[in-house]
């Protein structure tokens, strides 16, 4: 793992799109796994910086998005598909067919699931994962359990990942408790992995996911397995 220390929320996302813009122009075809969450916001922004300066493109670029909500269509405005709108999707200038999320509101999910994982091989795998951290360890929406799935699943979420994201909804009923992610198999086929984590309320977590034993009590641990993961965060550890 190559650890990437910045002084703060700022140089962390400004040289996380430096290293995402690196990738892209060695690569323009890259098939790049996206995330969500607040984390990513300052990265997308200097991104969408760096196309309108016209120094990379990704209009050659496929992208697939980690998770979505179950129950939340994509003009739900909660949903990730609405948050991948407002802050990357269109600015970036991705054409819409290279442009692949799970559908929250499919109606037969397992079947939503196989075609997501079909797509993915479909473009021969991820080149770079992008991932956030969750407060419990969770990455894309990969919980702590005794089990981890290796495809894109259902997943029901913790009571702590429910809680953390009531910050986004009026209230507590409307937080939805299932969501669609990208398994562990898939996250760690990606041939590059770039995990951002910012704010000194991750410290512990960071450190488990770095140091600890790998378990899936700690999902982003099994990283730790992975040949090509380098973390570029805001906090010491
Ligand atoms: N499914 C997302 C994850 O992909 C994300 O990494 C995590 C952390 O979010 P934040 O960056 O807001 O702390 O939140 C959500 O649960």
């Amino acid at each position: 793992m190559e650890y990437i220390y910045t002084s703060d929320y700022q140089a962390m996302s400004q040289m996380a799109a430096r290293w995402v813009a690196r990738e892209v122009l060695r690569n323009p075809a890259l098939v790049l796994g996206l995330p969500t969450g607040e984390t990513p916001i300052g990265m997308y922004r200097y991104l969408i910086r760096l196309v309108e300066e016209g120094l990379i493109s990704f209009a050659e670029t496929c992208t697939f998005n980690l998770d979505e909500y179950v129950g939340l269509g994509p003009d739900h405005p909660q949903s990730y598909a609405m948050y991948m709108k407002a802050h990357f999707w269109i600015k970036a200038g991705l054409k819409p067919e290279n442009i692949n999320i799970p559908n929250g509101i499919a109606p037969d999910l397992a079947e939503e699931c196989r075609r997501y994982d079909a797509k993915i091989e479909q473009a021969g795998g991820i080149d770079l994962q992008i991932l956030g951290l969750g407060l419990n360890g969770h990455i894309g929406f990969n919980e702590p359990s005794h089990n981890l799935a290796i495809r894109t699943h259902v997943v029901d979420l913790t009571p702590e990942t429910i809680k953390a994201n009531a910050r986004f909804f009026s209230s507590m009923d409307l937080v939805p408790r299932q969501a669609i992610t990208m398994g562990i198999g898939t996250i760690m086929q990606a041939r590059k992995i770039l995990l951002l984590v910012s704010g000194d309320n991750k410290k512990e977590i960071l450190r488990k996911a770095v140091y600890g034993e790998v378990s899936t009590i700690v999902p982003a641990s099994i990283l730790q397995l992975h040949r090509d993961v380098t973390i570029i965060t805001d906090i010491k550890i």
